[in-house]
């Protein structure tokens, strides 16, 4: 079972209160389908995506974000049981949409990149990037749990 110190959870809790919870999530989505654009073709239903400015502007992007975001909230609720939580999310992300568990890690990357360019290096320390891999290690691993 991973272990959490209290500053951790301190430091997960700190930053997921100061987030905009309705941009983040559609931020790090837009990211990932520019930066890496073949993980485009889960999304064949969410209309325009052929060029930056077309994926930034999508409301589709915006709200699928959204309830990404839903999902790591649940997790930063439930530090001690993410791969409990995520079990019926794994088996979905897994048997019905068939996403290659390699994109978790980039989307893991590119809400990374995304808190940093919001927070700045004065909120995003080195120590909370620190505690923030550690998270999406957890969540990345959870999610992979229920591929075979
Ligand atoms: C941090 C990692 C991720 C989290 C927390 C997450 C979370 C979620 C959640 C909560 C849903 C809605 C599930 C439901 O309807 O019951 C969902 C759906 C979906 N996810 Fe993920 N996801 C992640 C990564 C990815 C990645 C990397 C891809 C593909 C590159 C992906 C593709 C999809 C697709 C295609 C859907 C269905 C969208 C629709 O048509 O409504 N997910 N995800």
């Amino acid at each position: 079972m991973v272990h959490w110190t209290d500053a951790e959870r301190h430091i997960i809790a700190d930053l997921w209160g100061k987030i905009n919870h309705d941009e983040i999530g559609g931020q790090a989505l837009a990211r990932l389908l520019i930066v890496y654009p073949w993980t485009q073709r889960y999304f064949s239903s969410f209309g325009n995506l052929s060029n930056a400015a077309a994926i930034i502007g999508n409301p589709k992007v915006a709200a699928h974000g959204k309830v990404v975001l839903g999902g790591l909230t649940k997790a930063v609720q439930n530090l001690d049981n993410i791969k409990g939580i995520y079990t019926q999310l794994s088996t979905l992300h897994s048997e019905k949409l068939h996403v290659d568990p390699s994109n978790f890690t980039l989307l893991g990357d590119t809400f990374t990149v995304t808190l940093a360019a919001n927070f700045g290096p004065s909120v995003f320390t080195p120590e909370v990037h620190e505690t923030w891999q550690k998270f999406l290690n957890v969540v990345v691993a959870a999610l992979g749990k229920q591929y075979h």
